[in-house]
């Protein structure tokens, strides 16, 4: 256990963060899994810890204390922490702006923006006495780079995560800990089924007739960041499945 890089996943009850927790057990890491829902952290746990150990822990992001408390209470074995995955977020209210309840916005900026600064300072301290090797990976957006129709807060809050990466980056020269805006586009996940506020119909046709990422492809590339040589650092990472490009410009025509 000693020498056993640790991967600290936040979100992995679903989707990416659960596709990566399986991904570096597959590889031999040791695991500090999070989410909110308890009842899938013990299926992932009861699955994952028979080959590797693993520590969950139920967590909201959103809260900075229990946040707090959590990483100062992490059991002997899972402190030294290699890799820091920020995964936990959401998207919410894919209709204009002027249509959306500020609750939403709210929850997006406390989970997508709070949430992961609550998590990546808590562990600084100890991915900075790790060192060498060390890695934040934060799961960004496309839609943090380009925008869309429908996007608001969840592509702003995106947008906040790129650059918060590059300017830890700019913190962090010197300690060895490296940082990536990881980016991906349309991905199929329980992400839309949220977005929708669980519009099963919605999530299933905007999957359908295309190849979307899965949570594997990003689980792989997460696992790639976190195991560069030591000396790299990917800065931003975009990844889009071959079938995802741009829309033009909207122009708004007066009626012929
Ligand atoms: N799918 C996609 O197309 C894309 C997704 N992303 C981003 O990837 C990340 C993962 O999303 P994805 O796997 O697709 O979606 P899922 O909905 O499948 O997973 C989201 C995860 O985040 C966790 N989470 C949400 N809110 C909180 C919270 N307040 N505290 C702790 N955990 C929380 C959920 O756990 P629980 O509910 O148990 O707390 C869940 O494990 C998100 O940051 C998302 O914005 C980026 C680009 C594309
Ligand atoms: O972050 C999610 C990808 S998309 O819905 O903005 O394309």
């Amino acid at each position: 256990m000693q020498n056993t890089p640790i991967a600290f996943i936040t979100g992995a009850t679903s989707g990416f963060g659960q596709a990566a927790a399986r991904y570096f057990a597959d590889k031999g890491w040791a695991l500090v899994l999070s989410g909110r829902r308890e009842d899938r952290l013990k299926a992932l746990s009861d699955e994952l810890s028979a080959r590797v150990p693993v520590h969950t822990a139920t967590l909201d992001v959103r809260d900075a204390d229990a946040v707090i408390d959590m990483v100062s209470n992490l059991p002997e074995g899972f402190k030294a922490i290699k890799a820091l995955v920020n995964n936990a977020g959401l998207a919410l209210a894919p209709q204009p702006s002027q249509d959306v309840d500020l609750t939403d916005w709210h929850t997006m900026i406390d989970t997508n923006i709070k949430g992961l600064v609550n998590v990546t300072h808590a562990l600084l301290p100890t991915l900075i006495a790790t060192g060498q090797g060390a890695s934040i990976i934060n799961i960004g957006s496309i839609a943090g780079q380009w925008p869309y129709r429908g996007s608001h807060v969840y592509g702003a809050s995106k947008a906040f995560v790129k650059q918060f990466s590059y300017n830890l980056r700019c913190d962090l020269q010197g300690t060895g800990v490296r940082v990536t805006d990881l980016a991906p586009g349309i991905a199929e996940t329980e992400f839309t089924l949220v977005r929708t506020k669980g519009d099963q119909a919605a999530s299933d046709a905007l999957y359908e007739g295309t190849i979307p990422l899965s949570a594997d492809d990003i689980a792989e590339q997460i696992y790639y960041i976190a195991t560069l040589p030591d000396h790299m650092n990917i800065n931003r990472l975009e990844v889009m499945p071959v079938r995802q490009s741009w829309n033009g410009f909207h122009i708004d025509r007066d009626q012929a």
